[in-house]
């Protein structure tokens, strides 16, 4: 697979706030300590700590954490709502750290939007006013602003309700009209920062299912903040999981669900479904003599769930992995038992690259892994 470009390019990101916040990046006995050591010998917070990623084109990156892990700080400082304290942040190859203001505006108004959890409409404006405001402060003419807004409008879901005002429409309702605003603007990249978290869960997995749709359908890169795991394994092409500023494992879904790095991420996934996000292309064997003739055909991203599924229907005791006719693997009972049990690592036959960086196509697995969340 070709590698998607980078939109955005962080590296050795720090975010320390606190007297002389400078000093902790560059000091390597300060770098060190655990954030409550830091805390307690400098009085300073290290909100973001040598956090290292690329957003690429196209994808849902999901910034995941408990309260507290940096989440809200890292994706503030992408477009310097946040000033960052030390580390180098480039969209499209620019480097962000050196805009100047002028710069900085254009990159807040045109290329990263921002939607955010309390959506910031204006009460007296309507509907159609609001989504048309980011266009008003870009400069663009009347006619042509509630022209666009009116077509984001119907994109979201919102037709009818033009002139209503947003205290006529209920939060779900609020919402889609701070997600028609940020997307009138056409921007490169969409942040959400728990865009959410405040809705009543079936209003909120109708905004998921929004979520999803642009992507499919637009192809739009979107950074996506969230404390809920099933949310984040549901929207998230890749995952990055934030403990104390760091980011503790970045991968799809099925990596952090199937491989998790360390302790502290197996207990955070540990109530997952397994068989509804890992897929038989991880879980599978290699094919032996024989293994050619027998048993269901699945795709490599069917997940282990549709692969028991397909046995328990055709009686076989074991399912072939084929991709374009050609025979990939093999799962058996005993191998798709395992994983529902969490007894075996699904590291699959590939083997396990960095973290991050999947062999094969990593969205379509995730994908696999979201459908069957769904
Ligand atoms: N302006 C600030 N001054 C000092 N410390 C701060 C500031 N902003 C955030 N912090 C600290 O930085 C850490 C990370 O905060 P941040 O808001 O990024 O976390 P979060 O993961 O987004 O949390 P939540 O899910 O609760 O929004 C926390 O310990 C927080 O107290």
């Amino acid at each position: 697979m070709s590698e998607r470009p980078p939109v955005f390019a962080v590296r050795d990101l720090w975010k320390v706030f606190g007297p002389k916040a400078d000093r902790v990046p560059g000091t390597p006995d300060l770098a060190a300590l655990t954030a409550a050591e830091l805390r307690e010998r400098t009085g300073c917070t290290a909100a973001v700590r040598d956090v290292s990623f690329d957003v690429r084109k196209g994808e849902v990156f999901v910034v995941m954490g408990l309260s507290g892990s940096g989440k809200s700080t890292l994706v503030r400082c992408l477009t310097r709502l946040i000033e960052p304290t030390a580390g180098a942040i480039a969209i499209d190859g620019e480097d962000v750290l050196s805009m100047d203001r002028a710069r900085l505006r254009e990159l807040r108004r045109h290329r990263a939007a921002m939607v955010f959890q309390h959506f910031g409409l204006l009460p007296h404006r309507s509907v159609l006013d609001n989504v048309a405001y980011g266009l008003e402060i870009q400069g663009m003419g009347r006619a042509q602003r509630r022209e666009k807004a009116a077509e984001v409008i119907g994109k979201v879901g919102l037709e009818g309700l033009e002139d209503r005002r947003p205290g006529q429409l209920s939060g779900g309702q609020q919402q889609r009209v701070g997600l028609a605003r940020a997307l009138a603007v056409d921007p490169q990249v969409l942040l959400f920062d728990e865009p959410f978290s405040a809705l009543d869960p079936l209003i909120r997995r109708d905004m998921q299912e929004e979520v999803i749709r642009l992507h499919h359908e637009e192809h739009r890169t979107m950074v996506f903040i969230t404390h809920d795991l099933s949310e984040a394994l549901r929207l998230g092409d890749r995952i990055a999981l934030m403990r104390d500023g760091r980011v503790v494992q970045l991968g799809t879904p099925e990596e952090i669900v199937g491989r998790p790095a360390d302790a502290y991420v197996r207990d955070f996934v540990r109530d997952v479904p397994r068989e509804q996000v890992i897929t038989v292309g991880a879980a599978m064997r290699r094919p032996l003599a024989g293994d050619a003739d027998s048993g269901p055909a699945l795709a490599p991203t069917a997940t282990v769930s549709e692969a028991i599924e397909a046995l328990a229907r055709s009686g076989d005791a074991a399912a072939r992995v084929v991709d374009g006719g050609r025979l990939l693997g093999v799962v058996d009972r005993e191998r798709l038992l395992n994983v529902v049990a969490g007894t075996a690592e699904a590291t699959g036959m590939t083997g396990a690259t960095g973290p991050g960086e999947p062999p094969g196509a990593p969205g379509a697995r995730a994908e696999a892994g979201r459908a069957a969340l769904r």
